[in-house]
């Protein structure tokens, strides 16, 4: 215990959580800490209105908690956009685990973040994230029912990741759709930034549809591997926004298209896994819009590990987990030709939908 921890002349002079930008109206914020495990999560829960907050959680070596915390109200808020735009009854949180998930996760610490989501009684439900994996649901399904994506020797539906990128994959052709007049990718030039779990699986769907695939990962044991079992090109380091290419994957982190990239780019579409990967939204929004590239919102072309999640509480069949991860190309189409009929970026567009949605829901609770 320390004592000296009130002296308010220490408190930063900005306003820490309610007066972020990315704060965007949450509906809850929790700090957790376990002194015993070595545990530091945040929780965010952004908005339950059309039902309870589900999303990822995400363990991170974060350079600091502002970037930790700042991550988690993004994704979150993330997440109430991708459940409303797909027409799930879920709200939007996401909860992230400061720490080398290679280092620091041990049974014991993901345990004790499962009892700290149990203690919100279901207004937040969890699920794997970047540095989790099914097992690690395993563990938390010990100690709370509130968690999705588990194995499926215990239940769950697996590994969400080949869903993903075929979501991906349809939220592409709907772009090339839009943008070339035909959703064929054969022959086009997919640029594919981190070929983790979800790239990977993109790869695979590329490679099956005839298209010229170049892949590029920070981690060089796994850009080999990829390159050389699906006989795709490997670029190494992080320069590639200058090269030749027809769409550019982003399925990595976010915030890939920033103020430093945004003009190098010569993509046509930017068409990726990662959440979040515009660095200021409303910005780079309108300069992908006036530059012509088209950009299929993330959170609307990656809902499919969220669908395939959500089947665990609705108890879906594989054939619906399908069905409505192939609906990806119908909603990603409708909001781009929405964005052009009213002139918006698409992003805008689909953050349009998304809050029509929630509103409408909310009238309908008013009302009642
Ligand atoms: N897994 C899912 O079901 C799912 C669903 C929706 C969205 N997403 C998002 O998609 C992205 C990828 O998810 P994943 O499950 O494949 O994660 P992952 O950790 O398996 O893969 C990420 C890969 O990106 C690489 N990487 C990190 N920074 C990089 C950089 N600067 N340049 C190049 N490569 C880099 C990593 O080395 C890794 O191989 C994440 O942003 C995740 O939030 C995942």
């Amino acid at each position: 215990m320390t004592f000296d921890v009130l002296n308010p002349d220490d408190l930063l002079k900005v306003d820490p959580v309610f007066g972020q930008l990315s704060f965007d109206n949450h509906e809850q914020v929790v700090f957790c800490n376990d002194k015993d495990t070595g545990l530091k999560a945040i929780i965010g829960i952004h908005n339950t209105v059309l039902g309870p907050a589900l999303g990822g959680v995400r363990m991170w070596a974060y350079n600091s908690e502002w970037e930790a915390l700042n991550d988690t109200l993004r994704l979150s808020r993330g997440m109430t956009l991708k459940s409303a735009i797909t027409g799930l009854n879920l709200g939007g949180g996401q909860a992230v685990i400061i720490g080398d998930a290679k280092v620091h996760k041990t049974p014991d610490l993901t345990r004790k973040f499962g009892e700290f989501v149990h203690s919100l009684s279901g207004r937040y439900i969890t699920a794997e994230d970047v540095g989790m994996e099914p097992a690690d649901m395993d563990l938390v399904r010990e100690v709370t029912p509130y968690v999705t994506g588990m194995s499926e020797s215990k239940g769950g539906t697996g590994n969400p990741t080949p869903i993903a990128a075929f979501g991906v994959f349809m939220g592409m052709k709907a772009a090339a759709q839009f943008q070339y007049g035909s959703d064929v990718l054969e022959d086009r030039h997919v640029f594919v930034q981190g070929v983790g779990n979800v790239g990977e699986a993109l790869v695979e769907n590329l490679i099956n549809e005839g298209a010229k695939v170049t892949i590029t990962d920070i981690n060089k044991e796994r850009l080999a591997y990829v390159a050389a079992k699906y006989n795709v090109t490997a670029y190494e380091g992080q320069n590639f926004f200058r090269e030749d290419m027809d769409i550019y994957a982003p399925c990595a982190l976010g915030a890939t298209i920033n103020d430093q990239t945004i003009y190098n780019l010569k993509a046509k579409i930017i068409a990726g896994a990662a959440n979040n990967q515009l660095a200021i939204e409303g910005k780079h929004g309108a300069i992908l819009k006036e530059r012509g590239i088209v950009y299929a919102p993330d959170f609307l072309i990656n809902a499919g590990g969220l669908i395939n999640v959500y089947a665990e509480l609705e108890n879906y069949s594989r054939q619906e987990i399908i069905r409505q991860t192939e609906n990806i190309f119908n909603t990603t189409l409708e909001i781009l030709e929405r964005a052009q009929a009213k002139n918006l970026a698409t992003n805008q567009a689909a953050v349009e939908v998304a809050y029509e949605r929630i509103l409408a829901r909310k009238k309908e609770v008013q009302e009642k």
